[in-house]
């Protein structure tokens, strides 16, 4: 049951608001394009958010309840690394088509601007692992629910996803379906 913002939570929401730029018409026209880097270059800011992300892989009494940590490249990798770290779990990395070395699973999608396909190494979970999913934006959801469907090849489960930001004009929520969410802010 949600409870009372937490003091990271409540710095993350304040960093977000104040460190996040809007680009109007980026990459393409009537895109307006969530810019992270002032908040990357900020490193009260930027630890502020990591600390909330990771709150979403830890109960009520601060213990890990995810095996794995997965992000997306690449501004996912950003964020899902140190939030790895701070749970004290290894981090897994959902790739563009091409760059694993090793066997893949591969999901194709579509995202707001675009058209792509996401890899996992085959091995990169262990069957019955529970996953924590981080990435910056959810959009339309595309990329969340083809890690989702990565996640899933591998034989392990998605436990909750965190995101910086959720586009509230985006069926983002409703694409990923019951997984568990936290958003530190809605835009
Ligand atoms: O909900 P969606 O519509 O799928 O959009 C969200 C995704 O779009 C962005 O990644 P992008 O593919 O632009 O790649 P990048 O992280 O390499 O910039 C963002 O980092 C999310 O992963
Ligand atoms: N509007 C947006 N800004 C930044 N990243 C995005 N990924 C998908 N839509 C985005």
């Amino acid at each position: 049951m949600p409870g009372e913002p937490t003091a990271a939570r409540l710095a993350a929401e304040e960093a977000l608001g104040r460190l996040v730029r809007d680009v109007p018409d980026f990459p393409q026209p009537g895109i307006v394009f969530k810019d992270i880097t002032p908040l990357l270059a900020d490193p009260e800011g930027f630890r502020a958010v990591v600390a909330a992300l990771a709150e979403a892989g830890r109960d009520a009494d601060g213990r890990p309840v995810v095996d794995k940590v997965v992000g997306m490249e690449a501004r996912g990798f950003i964020f899902a690394a140190p939030v790895a770290l701070a749970l004290g779990v290894g981090f897994v990395p959902v790739r563009k088509a091409g760059k694993l070395p090793g066997e893949t699973h591969a999901v194709s999608y579509a995202l707001e601007y675009g058209e792509a396909v996401l890899e996992v190494h085959g091995d990169g979970l262990v069957p019955g692992e529970r996953v924590l999913v981080i990435d910056d934006v959810l959009a339309t959801g595309g990329t969340a629910r083809a890690t989702v469907e990565l996640v899933g090849a591998c034989g392990a489960t998605v436990t909750g996803m965190a995101f910086l930001m959720e586009l509230s004009f985006l069926p983002g929520r409703a694409t990923v379906g019951d997984v568990p969410l936290t958003v530190l802010t809605v835009v």
